[in-house]
């Protein structure tokens, strides 16, 4: 059998490590972040060893001498000896991306993926068995399966984990995001579910003409104006629910990371929602964003995860750009343009 073999199938057992190991590196990463150690690092004005590090932070020194060289296998510390200690320094990298100031950290991103995702992954051979579907806030926490959000935000804290791993995200692909078509014609953009605000304050400033209002439950707003607000704000907030409620009248409306969340059925609900809620009778657009699916069910292999996480946490999961555009139809729209970013998430212009 072995003879039939190619090389990269002979040598395939070594990816599976790889991927393998491929949770305890995140691992390594989620505690050094809930450990605090890249912000003493980055606030140090000299490397420090375990010892010194260990008494900071609280920890023992061995488990966190440990912790300390695999971050430095992953190249994300640097270490010197000096007289046979070895001292610890801040990359670049970790300054940036892994302390908890920085304008581009995605430490709350990491927070979130340790302490909510990684236990609702945890149940993922029960959310595979389920028959119809149910995601695993239920076993995982203990909170009703149908409420998707009310789950999400069972405490302050809860929700503001959620709303910082929301906002991060766009740190790496808004700007990618709100040009990938030319907007400019819209002249009042609503972004529903908007959250944070943070890819709306991109779409304000790739198009300063126009009007951007973020809508979403009354609690985010509430909870976006006191943490997310930023100095001179160039958008507004505004509060409501979009199932149950009305939403504003706009000339171009944006979903992002919306549709992923919710039944085909709500989305329609949703989408026919929004195709009588325009301005002018005529030219509305709505702007979808998600991690598009390829059509041949090859990858990427990212949105194939983030599918496999809708199915633990939500109602809903990631589509390829033809279930889109029977969507859009069917709620109405006429034209459908389709943008892949090459980044995490990808565009979907639709007008009427
Ligand atoms: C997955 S998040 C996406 C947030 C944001 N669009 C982004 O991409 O960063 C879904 C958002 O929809 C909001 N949401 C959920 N149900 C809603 C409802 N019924 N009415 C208004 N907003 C809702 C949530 O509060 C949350 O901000």
């Amino acid at each position: 059998m072995a003879e039939h073999l190619s090389q990269s199938e002979l040598d395939y057992p070594f990816k599976l490590l790889e991927y393998f190991n491929g949770f305890r590196v995140s691992k390594v990463i989620f505690s050094a972040c809930e450990l605090g150690v890249f912000d003493l690092l980055l606030t140090s004005a000299e490397p420090l060893s375990a010892v010194h590090v260990a008494r900071e932070l609280s920890t023992s020194q061995d488990g966190m001498e440990r912790l300390l060289d695999a971050l430095v296998g992953i190249e994300i510390l640097e270490v010197e000896q000096r007289d046979g200690t070895a001292l610890y320094s801040s990359t670049d990298v970790a300054n940036l991306y892994l302390a908890k100031g920085s304008a581009k950290s995605l430490h709350d991103m990491i927070i979130y993926q340790s302490q909510t995702i990684y236990p609702l992954w945890n149940n993922m051979v029960d959310a595979v068995r389920s028959v119809e579907g149910k995601n695993q806030n239920e076993k995982t926490f203990g909170l009703p399966a149908e409420e998707v959000f009310q789950a999400m935000y069972r405490s302050e804290e809860e929700m503001l984990k959620f709303m910082g791993l929301m906002n991060s995200s766009w740190v790496l692909d808004g700007h990618d995001i709100v040009t990938a078509f030319n907007l400019s014609g819209f002249r009042t953009i609503v972004d529903l579910g908007g959250c944070t605000g943070a890819l709306a304050r991109e779409m304000a400033k790739a198009y300063p003409s126009s009007s951007v209002v973020v809508f979403d439950l009354p609690q985010v707003v509430e909870t976006a104006r006191k943490h997310f607000a930023q100095e001179n704000d160039r958008i507004d907030f505004q509060a409501g629910d979009f199932f149950s409620g009305e939403i504003p009248a706009a000339d171009l409306f944006v979903l992002a990371r919306i549709i992923h969340d919710w039944s085909e059925e709500k989305c329609e609900l949703l989408l026919k929602k929004i195709h009588d809620a325009f301005c002018r009778p005529s030219g509305g657009g709505v702007l979808l964003v998600e991690a598009m699916l390829l059509e041949n069910r090859r990858g990427p292999v990212t949105a194939q995860i983030f599918s496999l996480n809708m199915l633990v946490q939500t109602e809903g999961r990631e589509r390829p750009p033809s279930q889109y555009t029977r969507l859009l139809q069917r709620s109405g729209f006429g034209s459908v343009q389709l943008c892949r970013t090459g980044k995490s998430y990808d565009a979907i212009l639709a007008t009427r």
